[in-house]
């Protein structure tokens, strides 16, 4: 395998943090709230998927008994024609029984392990769309969509095949031990000699295998993150000129993995002739053993032949047990990974008694707000602000300054530390979080757009909005235009992110959104950056429609677009420095004027 010398830099400018953790120790607690996901199926399902599993396990412990010590011993030794032929129906029957009861048992544990995993899956998504802002700020979207499904499907296998293995297995093998001893507690006991070693073997091996596949899995989990870097960034990429770094980097990382999956092989190849050797050891014994007991007329060739029986299948849930065991300790990790998730509590939640607005006038009043994102970091320092219904008010100043911040506490994606923010005279931690929302549209410079039509697209703040309500929308901010130029029109599907549309079209489509779902406040959050000078002067109009009859924040940088407000708050460090109309700030030659002046020059000497 050749791969190009990768320079070291390269190497470290990739940091991937992968969940290293992939095994924890056994952990009652946590097993027990596993266990609970098995309760609403504890009536139909799980007692089902039981009975078939003693059912299928009786059948396998009554046949080496049937042929050994009935057919041999009783009705071979006395040439019993008519015994021999019920054990013969009897056999048949119960191989069919047992043929049908599997089959039932895949199925039903199956289903029930799907079930349990379509429930945790819910309910993980559900609680995660609760989560608040801060979050999804300290996490990467990759690391929670692993906990949704890599997290999930591990426990998949815990509960198809798992716990129910676990169980068939602990039946089994107290079944055949007790078999075992019925036939011959001596030879028994010399066998059981070899248990250690089958022990020692199972643990011990059974766990640096485990070890060794955990490494690969860590390594696919860099493989994978590199992979959707790779393809989210290839734009950048192929700017920079990186593709060999890139690839370079990509080799280094896919033959790590590929290495660590030739070792774990390697030690898996070796488990399975162990533990057929400690088989055999065992059937030696037996042999040895077993044959001077005959000798002795101690044991007869009926109850060494089922004992033989029994001994072979002696060593299968022993060894599968390791199985689970494994199973049991990355369903620990895994559980113990969604349950941080679940039992993570939104910091922006809703009171008991929370006031449901049913309407608003859209008055926003600041009174001495405090914020932080992170300790010791204020992003809002004292302030206080009032924005009448209906009015358009716009927040300027420079990067950092505070100006997203203070439309999150509108919105309520986060709570003030002190002070409050209040609408139409309520605080907004008084109000449902659903009704305040329902009232407040956010457009910001980079939209979202979502997979499917542009019509779907438009409609998504009101999804019970008629075809002539979109094309109403859509034409009012002129966005009709060039959604009329794509290939099928409204019905042109876009793929997430919306790629085939230019940033200044999805944010007319956003737009075009906001106006369908008719806010009382609207919140425009550098929406008009990435649209062009002479596209945005048509949308001037359109943007009046857009503002009409409701309270609306504009943030803008480019100040050419908030002249009209009615009042402009000026930032500095989270700080309210000015206030005032356009003609106001710009007489009092303050830091909008120098704002103001400063754009006017770069203009002029572009
Ligand atoms: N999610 C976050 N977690 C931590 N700190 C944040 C977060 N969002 C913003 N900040 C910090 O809060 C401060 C204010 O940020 P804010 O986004 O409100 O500024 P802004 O005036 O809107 O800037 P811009 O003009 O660049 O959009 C900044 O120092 C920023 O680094």
């Amino acid at each position: 395998m050749q791969t190009k010398q990768v320079n070291k830099k390269v190497l470290e400018r990739f940091h991937y943090s992968t969940e290293e953790i992939i095994e924890k120790p056994f952990n009652w607690g946590q097993m027990l709230r596993l266990m609970a996901y098995m309760k609403p199926y504890s009536k139909r399902l799980l007692p089902l998927a039981l009975l078939m599993v003693i059912a299928t396990t009786a059948v396998r412990l009554a046949v080496p008994a049937l042929i050994g010590v009935y057919t041999l011993d009783n009705a071979l030794k006395n040439k019993d024609t008519g015994l021999l032929i019920t054990l013969v129906a009897v056999l048949t029957g119960l191989y069919v029984c047992s043929y049908i009861a599997n089959i039932f048992r895949i199925k039903w544990m199956n289903e029930l392990g799907q079930n349990i995993i379509y429930d945790l899956r819910k309910a993980l998504f559900t609680h995660v769309q609760t989560l608040s802002h801060r979050f999804f700020d300290q996490r990467s979207a990759g690391s929670i969509l692993v906990r949704i499904m890599n997290d999930i499907n591990s426990l998949q296998e815990l509960f198809t095949n798992g716990v129910i293995n676990l169980l068939m297995d602990i039946i089994l093998l107290a079944g055949i031990l007790v078999m075992l001893f019925t036939l011959s507690p001596e030879l028994t006991l010399a066998i059981m000699i070899i248990l250690p070693l089958m022990f020692l073997i199972s643990t011990s091996l059974r766990k640096n295998i485990r070890r060794s596949w955990q490494v690969v899995r860590i390594r696919q989990s860099k493989l994978n993150s590199h992979l959707n870097e790779s393809i989210q960034g290839i734009r950048v990429t192929q700017a920079f000129t990186q593709e060999p770094e890139n690839m370079a980097f990509f080799n280094e990382v896919n033959k790590e993995n590929y290495e660590s999956w030739k070792q774990a092989s390697k030690k898996n190849a070796m488990f399975r002739p162990l533990v057929e050797m400690t088989n055999a050891a065992g059937t030696v014994i037996l042999i040895w053993y077993g044959a001077s007991l005959i000798q002795n007329g101690a044991i007869s060739i009926g109850v060494f032949v089922s004992f033989a029986f029994y001994l072979g299948m002696f060593w299968e849930p022993i060894s599968r047990l390791g199985q689970v065991y494994n199973q049991l300790l990355i369903g620990m990790a895994s559980s113990e990974r969604i349950f941080e998730f679940l039992d993570e509590k939104p910091l922006v939640s809703e009171k008991m008694n929370a006031v449901q607005l049913n309407s608003m006038h859209g008055e926003i009043v600041f009174e001495d707000v405090e914020f932080a994102y992170e300790k010791n970091r204020k992003a809002l320092n004292h302030i206080s602000l009032k924005m009448p219904a209906g009015s358009t008010v716009a927040l300027v100043g420079h990067t950092g300054s505070g100006k997203s911040t203070i439309a999150n506490l509108v919105s309520r994606f986060y709570d003030p530390t002190q002070g409050s923010v209040k609408i139409d005279g309520l605080d907004v931690r008084e109000v449902s979080l659903s009704s305040l929302r329902k009232h407040i549209s956010i457009v910001l410079q980079d939209t979202f757009i979502f997979s499917g039509t542009i019509m779907e697209n438009i409609r998504f703040g009101r999804p019970d909005a008629s075809d002539e309500e979109v094309l109403f929308a859509a034409k009012a901010v002129g966005a009709d235009e060039f959604i009329g130029k794509l290939p099928n029109g409204y019905e042109t599907e876009v793929q997430e992110r919306g790629n085939i549309l230019s940033v200044g079209e999805r944010q007319l489509l956003s737009f075009a959104r906001a106006l369908l779902a008719d806010p009382k406040i609207l919140i425009l959050d550098e929406a008009t950056a990435s649209i062009d000078t002479e596209t945005e002067m048509k949308i001037q109009e359109a943007l009046k429609t857009l503002l009409h009859g409701r309270t609306s924040i504009i943030i803008a940088h480019r100040l050419s677009t908030i002249r009209d407000a009615d009042k402009i708050f000026v930032l500095k460090a989270g700080s309210v420095l000015e206030e005032g109309s356009h003609e106001e700030l710009m007489d009092q030659k303050g830091e909008y004027y120098s704002l103001v002046k400063a754009q006017f020059n770069m203009l002029d000497a572009g």
